[in-house]
């Protein structure tokens, strides 16, 4: 099952906040995260693609079938939720059947099914229990069970695990992606989390003020995102402007670099981007790209040491990150340099 949307534009009533001209698709069992600031619009495509919220332009899609004018129950669409929302009232065995008693399946046999998924989700002995008396990843896994069990034709995942430890957390995310694989279902995953997304998707949504930045692998996102407000929003980076001053070489201002300025012709206006772990502590004389300066604010981080190295005359600090901070100079190996159009 497919989910395409073709240039989907909605704005709430009253309002010009919403989406605007998304033009995504997300092929059969591939798992696409949706990231970007809050207010972007994440929620709002959820809801599109769910019926809770109508009245969009453009073209959302299930292999091929319009999905403008089916109401939600009708699309046949697994939902998991931050907020577990189970029911209390049912146990954990009744809350996973439920979508298969409102389709009318016989009880033996929607028994039989919602067993199975309890014991795909690794909570087969909880079946007769109440929900309350579970843990919130615990009934994080039924919410799942419950999506699943009247293979959905797509899932949608709205912070699953937002409200969770970070502990339950990693495991869970690992888990959920397991089964996802497994069922081959159709995902998409709203997450404000930029780890639980580039770990978990074969594809990332960035969405800012209702449009889509960019939609690309994670480690294409990461090491080739197509702006700056894409560099900003994934990772940790140092983006300083700059002009490219012959080929090969670029102008800080306060210093001039080796970098990959490919086609551009001098005085191009670029900002040049730097990941914190490909920042070299104090690299040996004769490398390229040396800058002096001083190590500044330091966070340990246990394997690692993030820092500010601070270059004279730079408007910012290099944001750096190695097993132990530059005591003098800072080495940015051209290869790592990215640069973004202005
Ligand atoms: N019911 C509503 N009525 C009017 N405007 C709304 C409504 N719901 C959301 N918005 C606005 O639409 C825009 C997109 O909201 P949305 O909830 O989709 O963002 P989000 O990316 O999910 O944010 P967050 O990460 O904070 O949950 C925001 O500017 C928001 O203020």
């Amino acid at each position: 099952m497919s989910l395409v949307l073709d240039n989907v534009s909605y704005s709430y009533p009253g309002s010009t906040q919403g989406l605007h001209e998304v033009s995504l698709d997300v092929r059969t069992g591939e798992l696409v995260a949706v990231i970007g600031p809050s207010g972007s619009g994440k929620s709002t495509l959820l809801k599109l693609v769910s019926g809770l919220e109508t009245g969009h332009a453009g073209r959302i899609a299930l292999d091929g079938e319009d999905l403008s004018h089916t109401p939600v129950h009708r699309r046949h669409i697994g939902m998991v939720f931050q907020s577990y929302a189970l029911f209390p009232h049912l146990d954990v065995l009744d809350n996973v059947a439920y979508g298969l008693k409102l389709r009318k399946v016989p009880a033996e046999a929607r028994r039989r099914r919602a067993r199975e998924l309890l014991e795909l989700v690794g909570l087969g002995e909880f079946a007769a229990r109440a929900v309350a008396r579970l843990s919130g990843g615990q009934q994080q896994r039924v919410a799942l069970a419950r999506a699943l069990a009247i293979d959905p034709r797509a899932l949608l995942l709205d912070e699953p695990l937002s409200a969770l430890d970070a502990s339950v957390r990693g495991h869970l995310r690992d888990q959920i992606r397991a089964i996802q694989q497994r069922f081959n279902a159709t995902t998409l995953l709203v997450t404000h989390d930029q780890e639980e997304a580039l770990t978990m998707a074969d594809r990332v949504a960035v969405l800012k003020d209702g449009r889509l930045l960019q939609i690309a692998a994670p480690r294409e996102i990461y090491e080739r995102p197509a702006s700056r407000a894409v560099a900003e929003f994934v990772g940790l980076s140092t983006l300083l402007p700059a002009k490219v001053a012959a080929p090969g070489r670029l102008d800080l201002g306060f210093a001039e670099l080796a970098a990959p300025t490919g086609q551009r012709a001098a005085g191009a206006a670029v900002h040049l981007l730097v990941r914190p772990e490909h920042i070299r502590p104090d690299p040996p004389p004769g490398s390229p790209n040396r800058l002096p300066g001083r190590a500044g604010a330091q966070r340990y981080l246990g394997a690692l040491t993030r820092y500010d190295f601070e270059v004279a005359g730079a408007p910012r600090p290099f944001l750096a990150e190695s097993a132990a901070p530059a005591a003098e100079t800072i080495g940015i190996p051209p290869e790592h340099i990215r640069l973004l159009d202005d």
